[in-house]
């Protein structure tokens, strides 16, 4: 495990009553949520109980044969079998819960997650782009505790589940849904976790070796918002021009005119960031450079596009933009993707109906 700057200890934090945890549910047991959820079930000791909640086929799918897990490179899947159902209700609370949900799902799962907490329970959020608890416990922007309704419509999230329990994660591991219950990773990638206040927690240091044994790959930062951010530069490029224009990211990469768009919304996304207090030490051109590095990888944009689904536009792009007016930093290619993708995705719902 690597520590990623210098940590600060707060004893004022949310402490898991069981550590290491002994309940863990996955909720939204999706592309990254699913492959977690596999690794762990298959890692831990027994009396360990690992569930997910999950739906539709894809539940229908998991109940039947497990998750099977395609590892980038593998020529056999890992099969893992746990408990999976659709309803919070069948579950006891938890010691940890980690969601794997769209930000923009989760707002409507906020009273099923709060179902499974209890004192102590801690949520693993793993999230593209802003997250809702942004400046919760946030010394550097001048804006703590401002909650952005766009993000959590009626403040439910913040009430329901609280930003205290939230651990932060930034995930670059790539992964999709191929067929109900199994899951392709197309990297052998890695997570960053971090608490809001930048403290290294008992439960941050169990809940890192946790996943660490469980296969993976894992750094802890204390501070969270600017890799949140430093993420934030390729997903709010990537993810809606690549539903725009249904191309892979190297495909992006590969033309001139849309990866200098791309260029621009880095540049954007970097000067908003820098304007509420974050460090963001990769220039423009190394983070293009590590994008190109990743190759022909589907978004998880563009696979939700393909499959008729809601598109994650406000966390990615949307926020971008509002946190531009709230500190006076222009983004204009941000706005106009936002427009495009915006209808993009009200013409693509339609139309699956
Ligand atoms: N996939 C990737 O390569 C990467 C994704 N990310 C980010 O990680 C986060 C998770 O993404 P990803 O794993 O792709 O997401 P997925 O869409 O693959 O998974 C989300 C899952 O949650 C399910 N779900 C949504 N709402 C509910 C609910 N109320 N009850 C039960 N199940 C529900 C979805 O079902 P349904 O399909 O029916 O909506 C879906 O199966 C996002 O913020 C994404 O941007 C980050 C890096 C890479
Ligand atoms: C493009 C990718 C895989 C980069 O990690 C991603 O974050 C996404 O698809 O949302």
């Amino acid at each position: 495990m690597t520590y990623l700057a210098a940590t600060v200890i707060d004893s004022e934090h949310y402490a898991m009553i069981s550590s290491p945890p002994k309940t863990i549910c996955i909720y939204g047991a999706g592309a990254l949520g699913g492959a977690i959820a596999a690794k762990l079930a298959s890692s831990q000791e027994e009396q360990v109980h690992i569930s997910v909640i999950a739906r539709g086929a894809h539940l229908d799918g998991i109940r039947a044969g497990g998750i099977r897990l395609w590892e980038a490179d593998a020529d056999r899947p890992l099969v893992a079998r746990m408990t999976a159902t659709d309803d919070a209700g069948d579950l006891p609370p938890q010691d940890l819960v980690i969601t794997g949900l769209k930000g923009h799902q989760l707002g409507a799962a906020a009273p099923g997650i709060a179902k499974l907490l209890r004192a102590g329970t801690r949520i693993v959020m793993i999230l593209n782009g802003v997250p809702w608890w942004y400046f919760h416990r946030d010394r550097q922007s001048g804006h703590a505790e401002h909650q952005m309704e766009e993000l959590d419509p009626n403040g439910d999230l913040w009430r329901l589940i609280g930003p205290e329990r939230v651990i932060g994660c930034v995930a670059y591991q790539g992964a999709e849904v191929i067929s109900p219950g199994e899951i392709k990773l197309s990297n052998n990638g890695h997570f960053i976790l971090g608490e809001p206040s930048g403290e290294t927690t008992a439960d941050l240091e169990a809940i890192a070796a946790l996943l660490q044994k469980a296969g993976i790959n894992i750094s802890i930062s204390a501070r969270i918002r600017d890799d949140i951010w430093s993420k934030l530069m390729g997903n709010a490029a990537f993810n809606p021009i690549s539903a725009l224009t249904r191309g892979l990211m190297s495909d992006i990469m590969d033309d001139p005119a849309l990866s200098a768009m791309v260029g621009q919304v880095m540049s954007e996304v970097k000067a908003v960031a820098g304007a509420l207090g974050s460090r963001i030490a990769i220039s423009v051109e190394e983070r293009l450079e590590r994008s190109r590095q990743i190759g022909p990888v589907r978004t998880s944009m563009l696979q939700d596009l393909l499959a008729g689904k809601a598109l994650e536009i406000t966390p990615l792009v949307g926020v971008v933009v509002t946190l531009g007016k709230l500190t006076g930093v222009p983004t204009p290619t941000s706005a106009t993707i936002l427009a495009l993708v915006t209808q993009l995705d009200r013409k693509n719902l339609q139309a699956a109906g």
